[in-house]
């Protein structure tokens, strides 16, 4: 019998960021997760605090520094977030294609962020410097794990077969 994880079945860690949710743009991002054959498993809304904000960003401020720290922390905490953990065939590297570049300038028209992460002026007034680039993705398959966990206790992650599944095997 093939188990799941012979086909690089994935689970991956993406967040809707403040932007994304106080914009109203949470199920025109999830279509293109499901439209790319992901599955969800699990979903949440959450309020981060800054105990919470330092675990998830945890290696952030040795990577970039105190100011993106700060104002990228402060970000998220400026409104609810929507955690969602998605499953599939390569996950983790499909997830970060579809959301695209970092820097909402340099992400490429039909990634999430080329399509929709514009920056305003009133959404910079209330975030400072903080990039808004509406969603966070799991970089690798070990941050993946770390991040599900994270967020997602084993009974929030749930285990089921899509219908297309069940037309494949
Ligand atoms: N040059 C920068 N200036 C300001 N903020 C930045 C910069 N680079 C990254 N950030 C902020 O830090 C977050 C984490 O940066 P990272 O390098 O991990 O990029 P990412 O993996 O694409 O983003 P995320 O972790 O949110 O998915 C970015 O999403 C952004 O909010």
């Amino acid at each position: 019998m093939t188990d799941s994880s012979d086909l690089g079945v994935e689970r991956t860690l993406v967040v809707l960021k403040p932007d994304a949710v106080t914009r109203g743009l949470a199920g025109r991002i999830l279509t293109r997760f499901e439209d790319a054959n992901l599955k969800i498993v699990g979903v949440k809304m959450k309020q981060m605090d800054a105990d919470f904000a330092r675990k998830h960003y945890f290696d952030l401020e040795e990577r970039l520094g105190a100011e993106v720290y700060n104002s990228t922390a402060g970000f998220m905490q400026s409104n609810p977030v929507m955690a969602v953990v998605l499953e599939g065939v390569n996950a983790v590297t499909t997830v970060r294609k579809i959301i695209g570049a970092t820097l909402p300038s340099e992400a490429a028209p039909g990634t999430v962020r080329g399509d929709f992460a514009h920056q305003t002026k009133a959404s910079a007034d209330v975030s400072g410097k903080a990039v808004m680039n509406l969603v966070h993705a799991s970089g690798n398959v070990e941050e993946a794990k770390y991040e599900v966990n994270l967020w997602f206790g084993e009974d929030e992650q749930f285990d089921y077969e899509t219908a297309a599944e069940k037309l494949a095997y």
